[in-house]
């Protein structure tokens, strides 16, 4: 089916080119789009517009929707342990109005009052209707972008029943990765709603996933006196780590310690690490509910409005953006380089500049010609050249008399020594971008004989070892209260987080598919690029 062009996607076609036309592969993710290079006289396919994971639909099949939405239903329904093993529920021990319990004054049930979530309650995943596939942002099922519910996403919270009997648990809290702010009130929140449950035996594993296995490192006993006040620190008070993900050995040291429940905070490898564990309980049938929360200051878990953390850091970032500001400014033809965390991602980047409004130029790893996931639409970046941003550095000192640019430590990857090297965990230890940009930048005004004064300032760490903000706080608060609330549930190999501004808990394997990263065909970009005025950088 051929597609208008889309001339609406800001970046997407550089003055030498032109749009000869769309189309979508039937049943492919893909609206693909031909350009035709004027320069080189040869036609170039590109990715347009991308259609995430659609199972294979037959749109001529009139049920089409109906077998959309059943095959949503199934990939988002929560595995459960009664799944595997024989569990019955009881009424909860979480009420909502400890003093006065669910009675009326004649002692008889309150039926009509009821504070919590029904297992049937969902939440839509998706709330626009896009009338094309070429509008900003667009994700559409069809050619023709016909409407279709997406909604089959459960509603997190606490249950009228339950499947464990608190004063016999034992909880466990694990904390895995990078450090992120907020780490410290999800922990304290976990703890609180558990002893409200009337769980006793409450339990810290120190380090991440080697906690379990390290010999000195012991089981730190958690209650509401110990973790009262551990909000008001950033960092996490159990610790963290990469690497030591052994699946067999944790399990193993779950069973050893008759652990019940374990909360497990982390990003995209912790929660892969996470569903591992979940899957081995099962094929062992152990009644052990493995819930996670995501946390990631860069924002990469798929479907999550937002992870906690992420707005803490971008605050942070103001610091050391608005410093590189003043620098520049002050300086005669200043330039000012930030490099913000963001390994894959560049939301700490987009955000951070947007909230700064007065970044000239931002580089993020969406940008970057080395990425390969078929899922993403590219606009590279190129540093020399007449549509460099060497190039365009130049313009703005001669138009300004200073810059400002804010870079992702994963942008621009492409330009580096690649060292093959990865970390604990396996993820790739990255070149050093700001570096790199800082050095190109110096030479190319020493080339062109311009003055130049470049400062550059790598904030890295004071990103997340800070306290979560108030906003995040509060995000902290509900992940936390919610994770508790899907063990209590009998929910296994989930994570909980905020989907369209609603509470939800997903199953792990629906968030770790892929990265998220920013759709630079999204309004968000596109609102970033109208801030900074920077051009197509190819
Ligand atoms: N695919 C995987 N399967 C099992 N365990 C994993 C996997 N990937 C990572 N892990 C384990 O999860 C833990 C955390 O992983 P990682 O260091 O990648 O951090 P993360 O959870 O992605 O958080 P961050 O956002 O800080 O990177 C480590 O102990 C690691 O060994
Ligand atoms: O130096 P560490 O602790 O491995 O963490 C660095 C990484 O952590 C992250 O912040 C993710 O949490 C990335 O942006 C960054 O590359
Ligand atoms: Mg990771």
């Amino acid at each position: 089916m051929a597609l208008a062009p889309p001339m609406d996607y800001a970046g997407s076609v550089s003055s030498g080119q032109k749009h000869l036309g769309c189309f979508r592969v039937h049943t492919s993710s893909r609206l693909q789009c031909v350009d035709y290079d004027k320069k080189s006289r040869t036609k170039q396919l590109v990715v347009r517009a991308i259609f995430v994971d659609r199972p294979q639909l037959d749109f001529s099949n009139p049920n089409w929707k109906e077998q959309f939405q059943e095959d949503f239903g199934k990939r988002f329904s929560l595995p459960h342990l009664r799944d595997v093993i024989d569990v019955e529920p009881r009424p909860t021990t979480f009420s909502l109005k400890s003093r006065t319990p669910l009675e009326n004054v004649n002692g008889s049930m309150q039926e009509s009052w009821n504070g919590y979530v029904n297992d049937d309650d969902r939440a839509l995943l998706k709330v626009i209707k896009f009338a094309s596939p070429t509008s900003a942002g667009a994700d559409c099922i069809d050619p023709d972008c016909s409407w279709v519910e997406q909604w089959w996403v459960h509603r997190a919270g606490p249950r009228k029943q339950i499947y464990f009997e608190p004063q016999y648990v034992k909880a466990g809290i694990v904390t895995c990765g990078g450090l992120c702010p907020g780490l410290n009130d999800v922990i304290r929140q976990i703890v609180l709603t558990l002893e409200k449950y009337g769980v006793k035996n409450i339990v810290g594993i120190q380090h991440g996933f080697r906690g379990f296995f390290e010999d000195h490192l012991s089981e730190v006993p958690l209650s509401r006196h110990v973790v009262q006040n551990i909000n008001l620190a950033g960092g996490s008070f159990l610790g963290v780590s990469r690497g030591g993900a052994n699946i067999s050995d944790i399990v193993d040291s779950i069973q050893a310690r008759r652990l019940d429940m374990l909360f497990v905070l982390g990003g995209n490898g912790t929660h892969a690490g996470a569903n591992a564990i979940h899957e081995e309980c099962r094929k062992r049938k152990l009644q052990v509910s493995i819930v996670c929360v995501p946390k990631t200051i860069d924002n990469d878990i798929l479907l999550m409005d937002k992870t906690f953390g992420f707005d803490t850091a971008v605050e942070a970032a103001q610091r050391a953006i608005n410093s590189a500001y003043i620098e520049a400014h002050s300086a005669f033809h200043g330039i000012g380089l930030v490099k913000l965390m963001g390994r894959s991602s560049g939301f700490i980047t987009m955000h951070a500049s947007l909230s700064s409004g007065q970044v000239d130029i931002c580089l993020i790893p969406e940008t970057s010609q080395s990425k390969s996931s078929v899922t993403q639409m590219k606009v590279p970046f190129v540093l020399d050249g007449p549509n460099g941003v060497l190039r365009h550095l130049e313009h703005l000192i001669e138009t300004k008399g200073f810059a400002l640019v804010c870079v992702a430590e994963g942008a621009g990857q492409e330009y580096l020594q690649k060292s093959n090297a990865t970390d604990a965990s396996g993820n790739m230890v990255l070149g050093d971008i700001g570096v790199h940009l800082q050095q190109k930048i110096k030479s190319h005004f020493k080339d062109i004989g311009v003055h130049s004064d470049v400062k550059y300032i790598d904030p890295t760490y004071m990103l997340r070892a800070v306290r979560a903000n108030a906003s995040d706080a509060i995000l902290c608060t509900v992940l936390g209260q919610n994770a508790v609330h899907g063990a209590f549930a009998g929910f296994s190999g989930i994570t909980t987080g905020v989907c369209n501004t609603h509470n939800v808990y997903l199953p792990i394997p629906e968030v770790i598919k892929s990265t998220r990263f920013v759709d630079p065909n999204s309004r968000m970009w596109h609102r970033c690029l109208t801030s900074t005025g920077q051009p197509d950088f190819h």
